[in-house]
């Protein structure tokens, strides 16, 4: 589900830590949850009653881990985002961000979603500093500390194959470029947490393979906990650290699998047997959702 709204709100939100300090050591310890489900239900206004999307989430995220949901359509994983970001509060149970309930709108994360927003008059590399530029404390220093912000952004574009396209206008960029680059824009203030939703669904098949090897390099270089919603099975195993599956509505975690395939993960692994077994493990569950 498309939630431009979403969008712009969180990409208004965007407030960054101390850029200088490692990601390794930014967010957190390895190995402990950065995000904790406890309980979490949810329900939205109905005809007569309200309706139960969720009835009982239970999960923790770790730091740095990278996770996908996945499960039917109309599960409840955008309305998940929406929690998470804390744009939703309105829900049962806790949702804890760094050992804190979350009760509003979160200040550091990045998102993306099936249509990448770029601003048509901004060329790629103003586009990737926009979130500096506009939000606080970024904004008060944005002037005197441009040469360092643009390095940054130079190497994440580099990272995920734009070096050479900073100049270029978005009607400049195929649909798989403006993906990239409106990744990097997610990413470019250092976020806690990056929330995926859907972002390749509208690339062609071997476009989307590229970006799962651009994402992976990405994550890999930021250390940035993750969470992905897909549809795309082979997608969710290429990239995952651990894969949760909805089940129907009222939905709960059905099912959860770790990927412990060795990383950086090539795009052949896909081939492989061990990948086909972790991808028809997650397919039995889904569908026993249907
Ligand atoms: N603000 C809202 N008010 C009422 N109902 C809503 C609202 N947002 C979502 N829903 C309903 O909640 C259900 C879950 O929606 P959601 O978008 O979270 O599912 P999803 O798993 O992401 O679906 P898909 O895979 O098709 O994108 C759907 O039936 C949707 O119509």
């Amino acid at each position: 589900m498309q939630t431009p709204g979403v969008e712009s709100m969180l990409e208004s939100q965007m407030v960054a830590q101390d850029p200088s300090s490692p990601p390794s050591t930014r967010h957190g310890i390895p190995g402990q949850p950065v995000l904790e489900f406890r309980h979490v239900s949810l329900q939205y206004p109905g005809k007569g009653a309200p309706v139960t999307i969720i009835r009982d989430l239970n999960f923790s995220v770790e730091h740095s881990e990278f996770v996908s949901i996945v499960g039917p359509s109309g599960c409840g994983k955008t309305s998940l985002l929406k929690m998470v970001s804390g744009l939703n509060t309105n829900h049962g149970g806790t949702i804890y961000f760094q050992s804190q309930p979350i009760n509003g709108p979160l200040k550091n994360v990045g998102m993306a979603f099936q249509n990448p927003v770029l601003l048509p008059w901004r060329n790629t590399l103003k586009n990737v500093l926009l979130p500096l530029e506009v939000v606080q404390p970024h904004k008060r220093t944005f002037k005197q500390n441009l040469a360092q912000h643009e390095k940054s952004a130079l190497d994440l574009l580099a990272t995920v194959g734009l070096d050479g396209f900073q100049n270029a206008y978005p009607w400049q960029l195929s649909g798989g470029m403006r993906q990239r680059a409106s990744l990097c824009r997610a990413l470019i203030h250092q976020p806690e947490l990056l929330l995926l939703d859907e972002p390749f669904a509208a690339l062609d098949a071997f476009t989307r393979e590229d970006m799962w090897e651009m994402l992976q390099r990405l994550w890999m270089h930021t250390a940035c906990t993750s969470i992905l919603i897909t549809h795309d099975l082979r997608e969710a195993v290429f990239l995952s650290d651990t894969i949760y599956v909805m089940g129907p509505r009222p939905s709960e975690i059905i099912f959860s699998l770790k990927v412990d395939l060795p990383r950086p993960r090539p795009l052949e692994i896909c081939l492989t047997d061990d990948f086909h077994h972790l991808v028809s493990e997650v397919r039995k569950h889904i569908r026993r959702s249907y």
